[in-house]
């Protein structure tokens, strides 16, 4: 192939960077609609691949998936992670490989999932209850509740059971949202690669050096606690545990040393918490937007637990609506709106165009929800267009894909739908919501923040009204 794809033009040294905006999956958006569903832009010196249509998707997550699965080396990731020893941002290769099989077999396999169901359970009836304790007094702040779900539930299948009010607890939750906001800021040494003091001057370098030295500290005294309590002869065989038995046994497949567990770690909550707990933000959102919605679904699961004071997760199978619903808010709000950053490691050909090897790849998943090609009146939060359809979220139908695609579709797809699932039918089943300001529900603010995960611009603030059957 002689032509590289389309590119909008470009400034002298930054390329398109100044295009990008504080939304960058709107802008590549419109800038798709002027040169196509396969761009190639340059961000700084960094050649990046921009994929806007489900066809294109395809091309590159499933046709070619083995030359587009490797991660870009950027600088905050790899320090967090100790040199790229998670799962997420690990190059592709043998390491990856391993630590995501481990991470499959001991933590996201569906046997495991429903192994943790008790605790799903328990952490959803824990919210429920504490919005009776708190209905009273007012509006309730729901992305604080489901935050609080997301890091209690994950924290205690990851390195196992507490009450949430240990000292060592409040600061592992501290820190990690320190390495969230620095995984969402961005770097300009990434992508001016002739720049590498930039970060000093920018503070970047000064403040990754401090959360890595906090977040090791916390890590350290978790792993000591866990240590002694094995030699002490008590198990919990949280995901941590079994990770410490492997630790350094080189008889197992995988050699696992400190670093390598704490970096996995650091990965079931950075890749784990907000994910999940930001879209059942955008879901409860949307409901309550949506009242026709939100009646639909109230009056399905209410019949579906009769007398049942909660719902459980054998009930949720029969709720169709409660999946389209939920289905449609991740067409509309997906978590990742341009994936977690692909890197091609060789050179290839889409549709007859060239791609350099080493181009960081961007599919723009948020586009492909838009896509007036593929979905009627796009921008409407229509839950029925799902019902007796099979299109579904786990990586095989392009045209819905917020976890991604192939090889490295995200893995806990499994683990994350439950704990959204369970939360939304109990919250809908024991209360009814609006907004404090009543009759402005549709105007609801929907304003996003780009990060590598995209929440809602202002919070969740909602009145529960008991519904006593
Ligand atoms: C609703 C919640 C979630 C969403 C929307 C989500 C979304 C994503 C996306 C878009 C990717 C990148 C996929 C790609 O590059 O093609 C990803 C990767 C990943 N996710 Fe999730 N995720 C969620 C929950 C979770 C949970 C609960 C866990 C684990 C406890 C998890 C673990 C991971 C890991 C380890 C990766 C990296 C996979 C790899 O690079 O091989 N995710 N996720």
């Amino acid at each position: 192939a002689k032509y590289l794809p389309p590119s909008p033009p470009k400034l002298p040294l930054i390329g398109n960077l100044h295009q990008l905006g504080h939304l960058p999956h709107r802008s590549l958006h419109d800038m798709s609609k002027k040169y196509g569903p396969i761009m190639l832009l340059h961000l700084g010196n960094v050649p990046t691949l921009v994929i806007s249509s489900a066809d294109m998707a395809a091309e590159v997550l499933k046709a070619q998936d083995h030359i587009f699965s490797s991660r870009p080396g950027l600088k905050v990731p790899k320090r967090l992670f100790y040199g790229g020893k998670d799962i997420a941002f690990a190059p592709y290769g043998e390491y990856w490989r391993q630590c995501r099989k481990l991470a499959m077999l001991h933590l996201l396999s569906s046997k495991k999932v429903q192994s943790f169901r008790h605790i799903r359970e328990e952490e959803v009836s824990r919210m429920i209850d504490l919005v009776s304790s708190k209905h009273t007094l007012g509006p309730i702040d729901m992305t604080d509740e489901f935050s609080f779900l997301a890091k209690q539930t994950i924290s205690r299948i990851s390195i196992g059971q507490h009450s949430g009010t240990e000292d060592w607890y409040k600061e592992i939750q501290a820190v990690m949202k320190e390495c969230s906001l620095l995984m969402g800021s961005f770097n300009p040494g990434d992508y001016f690669a002739w720049l590498p003091w930039l970060s000093h001057v920018t503070g970047l370098e000064r403040k990754l050096n401090k959360t890595c030295e906090w977040a090791d500290r916390v890590l350290e005294t978790i792993i000591e606690n866990h240590t002694k309590k094995l030699k002490g002869g008590e198990r919990e065989e949280c995901f941590l545990d079994i990770m410490l038995n492997f630790m350094e046994d080189e008889s197992k497949d995988i050699y696992l040393g400190r670093d390598n567990i704490k970096a996995i770690i650091m990965d079931t909550f950075g890749a784990g918490t907000e994910s999940t707990s930001i879209t059942t933000n955008w879901v409860m959102a949307e409901l309550i937007r949506n009242p026709k919605a939100m009646k639909k679904l109230q009056e399905q699961i209410r019949s579906i637990a009769c007398s049942r004071s909660l719902i459980q997760e054998e009930d949720l199978t029969e709720m169709a609506y409660l999946k389209a619903v939920i289905k449609e808010a991740l067409r509309l709000h997906p978590t990742g709106p341009l994936l977690v950053p692909r890197e091609l490691i060789q050179d290839t050909t889409i549709n007859d165009y060239h791609i350099p090897s080493g181009a960081l790849v961007l599919v723009n998943v948020w586009a492909i929800g838009r896509d007036p090609k593929i979905w009627d009146n796009p921008d409407d939060f229509r839950p029925e267009r799902f019902l007796g359809s099979q299109v579904d979220y786990k990586g095989q139908d392009f045209e819905l894909i917020p976890f991604g695609a192939g090889r490295r579709v995200c893995p806990g797809i499994g683990f994350a739908m439950p704990i959204v699932e369970l939360a939304i039918a109990n919250l809908l089943l024991k209360f009814d919501w609006s907004i404090a300001d009543l009759g402005k529900a549709e105007e609801m603010n929907m304003e996003e923040v780009f990060g590598l995960t995209m929440r809602k611009k202002t919070r969740l603030y909602v009145v529960a009204t008991p519904h006593y059957p």
